[in-house]
């Protein structure tokens, strides 16, 4: 049955087989996974074999105190004015957590700090803490799973998580750079970690994905102390590549959700973009999203 023969009306004494409503469509050609699910499950399968459960983290919209006031971060912070951040407009706020005392707790080590720190000695604001964002890292899903953690029924216990999903900064794009990226990230929470132990865990974690010979360089961020980015040498490309940031973080965030004293808790990150580009030898981060991203 053509347009012509409807056209021409030649349909009308033309003799035609019946519909085979049992016939199989045409098989599609066979799907595949995106190069960046690959390697996400590469990750993921490395974290649950080192004993981590993954975070829930589908909450891309996150209110500034569970985004930055609870990691310690101020409110006048860089990181926290629109050249870095997505803010939501409609709703703008998102109220603040039931637990008025915990975001007391957070004002109070921001404007006075306390147990040693002299905090940041500035007014903190509800208003700041109410806005709504596009979580600028998925280091927003630690702290709540380590405030749950410090008030679990039965009280805190060790445990080890991981999480990956899309991240947002508004943040110029370019051949390697984008707005959104997915962040890989690992928090170990146990009594009297040391910095030693972060090392060695960057060192087995790595190594499974056959990087080795790392190198760590003080970094800082507002909430870990101390803090390192991780550098590998990467023989393909003859120089050092930093492959990650990490840290213990501060007491100054840990000690307002209640977690008892001696917890410490490790935790870094890195992105799937990256390691999946050198992967698949992708120069532009274009060819790994395709049409998706427009200039
Ligand atoms: C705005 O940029 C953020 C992103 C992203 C990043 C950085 C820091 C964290 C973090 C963290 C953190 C720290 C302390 C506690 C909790 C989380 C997460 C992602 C990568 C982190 N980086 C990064 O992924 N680099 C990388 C990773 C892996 C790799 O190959 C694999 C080993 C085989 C090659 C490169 C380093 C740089 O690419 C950096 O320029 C870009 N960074």
């Amino acid at each position: 049955l053509t347009a012509e023969m409807i056209a021409s009306g030649s349909w009308r004494k033309t003799e035609f087989k019946k519909y085979n409503f049992n016939a199989q469509g045409v098989p599609p050609a066979g799907g595949a996974l995106h190069p960046l699910m690959k390697v996400r499950e590469e990750f993921r399968n490395i974290f649950f074999e080192m004993g981590f459960q993954e975070m829930p983290t589908n909450k891309f919209v996150e209110s500034s105190f569970w985004n930055f006031d609870a990691l310690f971060v101020p409110q006048q912070h860089p990181a926290r004015d629109m050249q870095d951040t997505f803010f939501i407009k409609d709703p703008q706020g998102a109220g603040l957590p039931d637990d008025k005392e915990y975001v007391q707790r957070v004002a109070d080590v921001h404007e006075k700090g306390g147990f040693g720190s002299i905090g940041y000695r500035y007014p903190y604001k509800e208003e700041e803490t109410e806005k709504l964002v596009l979580r600028t890292h998925t280091t927003s899903i630690s702290t709540n799973i380590l405030y749950k953690l410090a008030n679990a029924p039965g009280g805190f216990k060790p445990a080890k998580y991981f999480s990956i999903d899309r991240v947002f900064r508004n943040e110029s794009v370019d051949a390697t750079h984008l707005a959104e990226f997915h962040q890989v990230e690992g928090v170990i929470a146990d009594y009297n970690l040391t910095l030693g132990d972060l090392i060695g865990f960057m060192e087995t974690f790595f190594a499974k994905m056959g990087v080795t010979n790392l190198r760590f360089k003080a970094a800082y961020n507002p909430y870990t102390e101390p803090s390192m980015e991780i550098f590998s040498y990467h023989s393909g490309l003859k120089r050092w590549v930093e492959i990650g940031n990490s840290g213990l973080f501060r007491p100054e965030m840990l000690e307002p959700m209640g977690l008892p004293k001696g917890v410490r808790v490790i935790g870094w990150g890195l992105s799937l973009e990256r390691p999946t580009m050198i992967k698949y030898g992708v120069d532009n981060i274009r060819e790994l999203l395709g049409h998706k991203v427009s200039l």
